[in-house]
């Protein structure tokens, strides 16, 4: 984010809602991080495979962290906001109020999570269709989508929901109506997420086909016919109200929001990588595959004509880079993957333990058990009689097959720390396979990627980048800046403060 036109010492906010918690930075226009603040989220699961959320509780947090780092400075140097989000279903009345998405009817609960697969049955239906726009999410819809969460939530809670939404809004939409009372969509949501298509719009007999029909009756008012490309001014920027709630001045710039793992994208797949010695200098943007680990991963490749990956997302026009097309492929569950193998070990209280006698986090205490045991060989051959299938939560891609399930070979009966610090790498060790399946895919394609760019939560994790390396054969390119995805949320809003003409220049 380096310009000379616009005055110095101007800064911007950007805010990332991630699964488990929400973050905020300012960042100057060189896009360098200056202050940064996180809280957790919460997070039910009332039934097996139901997640849900509250957006209440999601603004609330924003709010806290957006304070806090703007904490003593000068206010009147901040020019814009930006917002990213997972991709979470938000649903709310015809007076912009909470509606529950649950049996039990809890108001506060109005958001079915990205990871929900309650929808098995209608997406089912909806790929039975074989409708064209499927050609744009790499052939099969998922179930993570929101057309198949749509019609669960028509076909399940009709009067207590369905009669009642007067906006279904993607929670990065949600975010920047709540912060400018602009109901615009981001084309980056509703291409992704909701078949819109950035040349043709929506496609009425898509809706009439999967029983949605409501939608084009109401010229798609409840899902967006606004709809603005990422980065773009929304109305009048912060409203009064939402300036308080934020601790911001009324009238800043507010961006139409990106998706998380677009923001990640945004952040790293331009990066300036001159002068380090790195084989992929003076290679096009296009070699480049932007991974953004975090409760998931996403691996974001964008090419300048569409390519047409099967079980990958996409493509999707200017969703992630304007003017390129985007493939995303993805594996649904690796952080939490992670967590849920480590921490449902019986040896995880003496990890947990032992990790806290020194200080380090329980991921940084297996590494370094990991560098003991395994003597002189490289790490990854402890494992060679170990093996994790990692799909707990279904595939993603390249498979694209929800029903598929997680499968661990080698067991014995011990179950002490080095049985979990072996189990752990294995599981590691699988998400990167993962993650090689998906560049094959890619590759196969049409796609030329020589450069994995990593960012997200597990990017910090010093194993799981080292064993993408080795697993994918490929260089892997490490941003100055952690933060990534909140340094693309920024500038979202750099761009719409009008600093800078767009988000490739503001980057
Ligand atoms: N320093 C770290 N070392 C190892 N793992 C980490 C570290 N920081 C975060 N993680 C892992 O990253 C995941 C969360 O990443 P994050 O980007 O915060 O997720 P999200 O955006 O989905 O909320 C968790 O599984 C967590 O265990
Ligand atoms: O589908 C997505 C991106 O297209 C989700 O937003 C994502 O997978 C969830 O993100 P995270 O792992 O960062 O919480």
């Amino acid at each position: 984010m380096l310009g000379e036109a616009q005055e110095p010492g101007s800064y911007y906010v950007g805010v990332d809602v991630g699964t488990g918690s929400v973050r905020a930075a300012l960042v100057d226009q060189r896009g360098s991080l200056l202050a940064f603040a996180d809280q957790p989220i919460n997070k039910w699961e009332p039934q097996f495979n139901h997640h849900e959320q509250s957006s209440e509780d999601i603004w609330t947090a924003c709010c806290v962290v957006t304070k806090k780092v703007v904490q003593g400075i000068d206010l009147n140097r901040i020019r814009g906001l930006g917002f990213d989000a997972t991709c979470s279903l938000v649903v709310l009345d015809k007076q912009f109020r909470p509606l529950p998405v649950n049996c039990e009817g809890d108001f506060h609960r109005n958001i079915i999570m990205w990871l929900d697969h309650r929808a098995v049955s209608q997406v089912h239906r909806i790929n039975e269709t074989k409708h064209s726009v499927l050609q744009y999410v790499g052939g099969v819809m998922s179930v993570e989508m929101q057309a198949p969460k749509l019609l669960w939530l028509k076909e399940n809670l009709r009067e207590t929901c369905w009669d009642k939404a007067g906006h279904f809004f993607d929670l990065p939409d949600f975010l920047s109506w709540k912060a400018t009372g602009v109901t615009a969509r981001s084309l980056c949501s509703l291409v992704c997420k909701w078949t819109y298509s950035a040349e043709r719009g929506w496609d009425d007999s898509f809706w009439k086909m999967i029983g949605l029909e409501d939608f084009v009756a109401d010229n798609y008012s409840k899902i967006g016919n606004q709809v603005l490309p990422p980065g773009a001014s929304l109305g009048n920027g912060l409203t009064p109200e939402a300036a308080k709630d934020l601790g911001l001045p009324a009238g800043i710039a507010v961006a139409a929001s990106l998706i998380d793992a677009h923001a990640g994208g945004l952040g790293v797949i331009g990066a300036d990588v001159r002068g380090h010695g790195l084989a992929c200098e003076g290679q096009p943007v296009t070699s480049r595959l932007a991974v953004i680990c975090g409760t998931s991963s996403c691996h974001m490749g964008i090419s300048k004509d569409p390519i047409f990956v099967p079980g990958v997302w996409g493509p999707y026009f200017s969703a992630m880079v304007p003017g390129f097309w985007l493939n995303e492929g993805g594996q649904s569950v690796t952080g939490k993957l992670i967590d849920h193998m480590v921490q449902g070990h019986a040896a995880f209280p003496e990890l947990q333990a032992k990790a806290t006698a020194r200080c380090q986090s329980v991921y940084a205490y297996l590494n370094s058990h990991l560098d003991l045991i395994k003597k002189a060989q490289p790490v990854g051959f402890l494992t060679v009689d170990l093996h994790v299938w990692p799909d707990f939560h279904g595939n993603r891609s390249p498979l694209a097959d929800l029903t598929l399930k997680g499968m661990v070979t080698g067991l014995k009966l011990s179950q002490d720390l080095d049985d979990l610090a072996i189990l752990y790498l294995a599981t590691v060790q699988a998400i990167a396979f993962g993650t090689r399946l998906i560049i094959e895919a890619m590759q196969a394609a049409g796609h030329s990627i020589s450069t994995l760019f990593l960012c997200g939560g597990l990017s910090k994790n010093p194993l799981f980048v080292q064993m993408h390396a080795d697993i994918t054969g490929m260089p892997v390119v490490l941003s100055q800046e952690v933060e990534s995805v909140l340094v693309g949320a920024a500038i979202l809003g750099a761009c719409a403060s009008g600093d800078f003409a767009s988000v490739q220049l503001a980057k």
